[in-house]
């Protein structure tokens, strides 16, 4: 895998357009895309065997090899030549050397390989086809890492249920995945899908009557899943769950419904569905009628039938109760449950009146995302993840404005809740009597008989402490069938309130928002079942090089300690050493310079700092506002609207609280000057903030996003995980070891040693908590993964933390992968306990200093 990053970094420094290899026999043909994908009786005529693996960089290394020894006379010579090259191969990637696969002949047209040993798949992405070999690949495997040139994918259990759930057939994947590959795909990963996808979309989740059924219709299914002692004690025996039911009771009607839904706030949604076959401009074309409905089928959506003319459907009742634990049960027993709802012919459940509004359109993006979820016009209920200020907020409006039911919307905090709502009156002609919202201020009732509510995953949750109001709130909540649930940020809430709204709300269809499907516990793996598969994913670099998204430039600035303060680091306790690298000097330098030099360019700055402490002594010493939990909303208020809308306002400094809710499309740079240990979720959210810049579709236009971190000390270990998903989405993350002109910087703040040392004092007097990240409790409002507060949901209850734990993230967040180690939550105890014991000499000086600290204390209470 080194090997291959290394191919795909010294391909991304070579060009910026798509390069086309040239030259050996790996040079690309200009032939008409048709050839791309070939007859499949070609695919079967392999050559003998194919000298060399083609990872791109280093055949290309081969071909100017060859080139340059000018020795490829004949075919007798090219074989030697083959075979010394085998072994290169080998010695380069050892155990990864796939030379033993047989190359087909057009190889060089097809952009896929595939590992027969773990199921990674790597997409040449600058093939002609790589763009409609990205669509089917998202649909069936997970994307690890998408740089530029070179895409890694791959195929886990999670990922093909989805591709189950979202209508692919098992022969259609191995199909389409052999047309793409420039190898015959090997036998494992044939048995691997055929054996994931059998049982997969068998059974389906179906609340009807406000009772839930697990239908199918192979009975023999459901009695394999009766000999379950947790399903068969989840049965709810009525007469009529021993009699076959119809799957679908909510329509009188028998006739068959076809997918060609009209998602609004699409452009000719209509049309769409007629230029989909391959032969539109543009698309690429396919050998011959079949092969391109094939490829339709497995990458679009489109053209989908649902038979409900189907008399053997069978299902049986289970407890409401009991449902979270009948879906992991079938999940582990393989048989994952698929959770479709017929909202068009649900005639129980009152409409409810809204469309998006005739000004708003929906990005092509977004409708992608959606027709993942409406593909055979019932709603699919799973997981869209988009990237931050892509405008997931857009999508769940679409949704709900398609399902046209009453819809819950769960999100992580009281800020996001009334976003929520103001963004469904901007985008869609809902009134402000249909739509309510549920928070510890306001417990509003939409009028009529079907609405919008708005809350907070901890107002759903919550099982304690209810007012009376809230009471009869949840009452109203949970008394009636939602069609549509809407659940915002899924990745930070914990698994068990998860659990909770999940079992306490009857929703028919639930669609999960997130921009990272990562989190920080090991509980990735829930939200499959909880919540159902992934739909969609974008990819990053796609929707900023459409302008959908920011450009940005990425950059970790490498600050030295001053001698002071590494010694002093080198001798405190974690916590303090903490405070002791955000409070450098030098990097207080390197934050002036940076806010001056783009202030001046005319941007918009916002700077980040967890630390409270370290917060507030930049912004002080700077002179610029200031927001953190313990500011005040009207204080709040007025900053954010200085930042937006007055010119001498040029940058602001926020805690987490800025994390997520915060909607600035004004700020274009972003600096780091302090951080949550090693949360790749974060940083990705942090670097959302001006992925929305306002500005981004501006000629050449960059943001900028930098990460101070203070040379030699952990910071550095921390900001290196922090940016793998990054890294991963296709960031590059420059390394800045020297900002030209700092020391000339007029005004330089702690230029001189005295003011360093007058510094080191103000840190070194400062309380032991002030160099904690998680206590800020006044911080974090949906802040989940690291501390939880009752604050964070505006309700006076504590509720469980995410616990951070080592390593096993899951294949949902294509997780596997070293970098994704996440460091476990003791691990400051551990470098504590692990310190060498210190010199007699500095325990007295720490004595010394906890009392000069125990005497300022107690002089500034007197
Ligand atoms: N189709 C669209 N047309 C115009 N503007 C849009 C569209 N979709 C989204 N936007 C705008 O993009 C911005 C980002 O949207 P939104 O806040 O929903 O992003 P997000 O994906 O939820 O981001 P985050 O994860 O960072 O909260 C908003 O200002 C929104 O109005």
């Amino acid at each position: 895998m080194a090997a291959k990053r290394g191919a795909e970094a010294s391909l991304e420094s070579s060009s910026s357009k798509r390069p086309r290899p040239t030259g050996g026999d790996d040079s690309y043909r200009d032939d008409n895309e048709a050839e791309y994908l070939s007859d499949p009786a070609a695919d079967a005529a392999l050559v003998p065997r194919a000298a060399t693996i083609n990872f791109s960089a280093l055949t290309r290394r081969l071909a100017e090899a060859r080139r340059t020894t000018n020795t490829v006379a004949d075919e007798s010579s090219l074989d030697a030549h083959r075979r010394q090259q085998d072994s290169l191969v080998s010695h380069i990637f050892m155990d990864q050397d796939f030379s033993w696969l047989h190359l087909k002949p057009d190889h060089a047209s097809r952009p896929l390989w595939i590992s027969p040993e773990d199921g990674h798949i790597i997409l040449e992405a600058f093939s002609p086809i790589a763009e409609q070999a990205q669509d089917f690949l998202v649909a069936i495997s997970e994307p690890v890492s998408r740089p530029a040139f070179i895409h890694e994918y791959k195929l886990t259990s999670y990922s093909l249920y989805a591709a189950v759930s979202v209508g692919l057939q098992t022969e259609d994947i191995i199909e389409v995945l052999n047309r793409l590959s420039k190898v015959p795909v090997p036998e494992s990963i044939i048995s691997f899908i055929r054996e994931r996808t059998l049982s997969y979309g068998k059974v389906k989740l179906v609340l009807k009557h406000n009772k839930y059924f697990v239908e199918s219709s192979h009975p023999e299914t459901l009695q394999l899943l009766l000999k379950d002692k947790v399903i068969r004690e989840a049965r709810v025996v009525t007469q009529q769950t021993d009699t076959s039911i119809k799957a679908a009771t909510f329509t009188t009607t028998k006739a068959p419904v076809k997918g060609n839904l009209v998602i609004p706030g699409t452009k000719e949604a209509e049309k769409k569905k007629d230029d989909s076959t391959a032969g539109r401009p543009g698309a690429p074309a396919v050998a011959g009628p079949t092969d391109a409905e094939l490829f339709t089928s497995v990458v679009g959506v489109d053209g989908d039938e649902i038979d409900e003319d189907d008399d053997n459907v069978h299902a049986f009742e289970i407890d409401d109760a009991k449902i979270d634990d009948v879906k992991k049960r079938c999940n582990e027993l393989e048989y994952p449950m698929l959770e479709e709802y017929d909202f068009r012919n649900d005639t129980i459940n009152a409409n409810l009146d809204i469309d998006l509004k005739p000004a708003t359109v929906i990005r092509p993006y977004q409708e992608t995302s959606l027709s993942k979820m409406f593909g055979n016009g019932r709603a699919r209920s799973g997981i869209i993840v988009l990237p931050c200020g892509a405008g997931k907020t857009l999508v769940g409006i679409t949704a709900a404005c398609t399902v046209k039911k009453s819809c819950l919307v769960l999100c992580t905090s009281s800020v996001s809740v009334m976003q929520w709502k103001q963004q469904f009156m901007q985008w869609s002609n809902v009134t402000d009597r249909q739509i309510a919202v549920f928070t510890a201020e306001s417990k509003e009732r939409f009028a009529g008989e079907s609405g919008i509510v708005v809350s907070t995953y901890s107002m759903v949750a919550n099982t304690h402490n209810r007012s009376h109001e809230s009471k009869k709130m949840m009452e109203f909540l949970t008394s009636r069938e939602w069609g549509f649930i809407l659940l915002d940020e899924v990745h930070v809430v914990p698994a068990a309130m998860f659990r909770r709204v999940v079992t306490t709300i009857k929703a028919h269809s639930k669609l999960g928002l997130t921009a990272t499907l990562v989190r920080e516990d090991d509980k990735i793996s829930d939200l499959n079942y909880m919540i159902g598969p992934k739909l969609y994913e974008a990819n990053w670099m796609d929707l900023a090089a459409k302008g959908h998204i920011a450009n940005v430039q990425c950059a970790e600035v490498w600050c030295p300690m001053t001698p002071e303060f590494y010694r002093e680091y080198l001798r405190e306790q974690s916590r303090k050493r903490m405070l002791l690298y955000c409070m450098n000097p030098k990097k207080f330098q390197a934050c002036q310079f940076l806010i001056k030099f783009h202030e001046d360019r005319g941007d918009k700055i916002i700077v980040f700092s967890d630390n409270v402490f370290a917060l507030e002594a930049y912004a002080k010493k700077l002179g610029k506002p200031y927001i953190h939990g313990g500011t005040g909303q009207v204080e709040r208020m007025r900053v954010l609207q200085w930042f937006q809308h007055d010119s001498n306002v040029n940058t602001i400094f926020l805690s987490k609280v800025g994390d997520t809710s915060i909607d600035l499309p004004e700020a274009t740079c972003l600096i780091q000057i302090s951080s949550h240990f090693g949360s790749r979720r974060q940083e990705a959210q942090r670097l959302g903030r001006i992925l929305r810049a306002k500005r981004r579709n501006d000629e050449g236009f960059n943001a900028f996003f930098y990460s101070l971190v203070s040379k030699d000390t952990q910071e550095m270990f921390y900001s290196t995980k922090r940016q793998q998903f990054l890294i991963d989405q296709g960031y590059a993350f420059k390394v800045i070891t020297h900002l030209d002109g700092l020391e000339n910087l007029p005004d330089l703040v702690y230029k001189t040693k005295d003011e360093q040392i007058e510094l080191i004092s103000s840190v070194l007097l400062a309380n032991e908590s002030e160099a904690d990240l998680g206590t800020d409790i006044r911080a974090g409002e949906g802040d989940l993964a690291g501390t939880v507060t009752s604050k964070d949901f505006g309700i006076p209850t504590k509720f469980p933390t995410a616990q951070r734990t080592t390593g096993s993230l899951t294949a949902l967040s294509g997780a596997q992968h070293m970098s994704y180690v996440e460091q476990n939550k003791s691990a400051n105890k551990k470098l504590a306990r692990d310190a060498a014991p210190r010199n007699k000499l500095f325990s007295k000086r720490d004595k010394e200093r906890a009392a000069a600290r125990k005497e300022s204390r107690s002089s500034g209470r007197t």
